[in-house]
């Protein structure tokens, strides 16, 4: 039997007064997947954050979460944590202290919710007895990070979740991510940053103006996409040029660059061109050192779909 899925919308729609925030979004989200929602500012990213959170309610169109319809009241549904525009924190509390009085909130024990363990998969085990009012902007999306934690959510919601996070910071949260979503926690988060989806997500959904304008797999996203440059290192920079001259499908872009105190070419080409130049250049005795695009895939798609999106209406 298939696995229902975490969210599942349908023709979802959400306006601000004369606002369409949402314009008949369709969204799945398998269980155990990490899924990105990305979009310029003003796209409906945190609207739809939102709706999966219950902070608001959608004026039409139908959404299931955890295999439960969502209602027409405020109430966040069972089993879903997370934050949008910040986590809500006493300031004037600890880390532990917070995450206490959340526990107490929901009827739990403090000495067995499991704090401890929240603290150090966040990373914030040297910090714990120190007042969150002190805390950076990334110390505070990891302890709402940990207070989303502790009630082992089966969906997991977050609004730019890596702001603000130092790289050993951004290591931890992508870390529990990843474990959370191995054991079959479903992941829903936004983000501007093109390298952390990339590096994190399964899936994603690109949002221009209120609608859906891309919604799969990252592997579909790249296959579908136009020709992209890429930069190329090789141990024979003229060899590997006359080589990429002459491969069907292959166009040279501009004239060889240094990258790295090295001598590189930047080609454009589709992923089957690509692959003949790499194969040409190994029979050749060239050898590749280095191969990768120049804008990610995911960033050159963003750019096309939303311009696509803008230039459309
Ligand atoms: N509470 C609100 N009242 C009025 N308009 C709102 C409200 N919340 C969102 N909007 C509007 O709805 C649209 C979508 O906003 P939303 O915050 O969801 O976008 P976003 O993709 O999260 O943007 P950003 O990347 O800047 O965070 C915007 O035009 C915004 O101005």
């Amino acid at each position: 039997m298939e696995t229902p899925p975490a969210v599942r919308a349908r023709g979802i729609t959400k306006c601000f007064g004369e606002v369409v925030a949402l314009d008949g979004i369709d969204l799945d989200v398998a269980q155990g997947q990490i899924h990105g929602l990305v979009g310029p500012n003003g796209a409906g990213k945190t609207t739809l954050l939102g709706l999966l959170l219950g902070l608001a309610v959608a004026d039409s169109g139908r959404l299931d979460i955890l295999s439960t319809a969502v209602g027409r009241a405020l109430a966040a549904p069972e089993g879903v944590a997370g934050f949008v525009d910040g986590p809500g924190l006493y300031p004037s509390l600890t880390a532990r202290q917070n995450l206490a009085a959340l526990a107490a909130l929901r009827g739990r024990d403090a000495r067995t919710a499991g704090i401890d363990d929240v603290l150090d998969q966040v990373g914030l085990t040297d910090v714990a007895d120190d007042r969150a009012r002190g805390f950076s902007l990334g110390m505070r999306q990891r302890l709402g990070l940990a207070a989303a934690l502790l009630t082992r959510p089966r969906l997991l919601v977050l609004d730019e979740p890596s702001n603000g996070l130092d790289p050993a910071g951004k290591k931890h949260v992508h870390g529990v991510l990843t474990r959370l979503a191995a054991d079959g926690t479903a992941v829903v988060l936004s983000s501007h940053r093109m390298d952390d989806l990339e590096a994190l997500c399964s899936e994603v959904t690109i949002l221009a103006t209120g609608r859906v304008v891309f919604s799969g797999p990252l592997s579909k996203l790249a296959a579908e996409n136009r020709e992209l440059d890429y930069r190329l290192l090789t141990s024979d920079p003229p060899a590997a040029r006359e080589l990429a001259a002459g491969t069907a499908g292959v166009h040279v872009v501009g004239s060889a660059a240094q990258w790295r105190g090295a001598e590189a070419l930047v080609v454009r080409a589709l992923v089957p061109a690509l692959d003949e130049l790499v194969a040409q250049l190994v029979r050749d005795g060239v050898a590749v050192r280095e191969l990768a695009p120049v804008v990610s895939p995911l960033e050159a798609a963003f750019l096309a779909l939303t311009e696509q999106q803008e230039t459309g209406r």
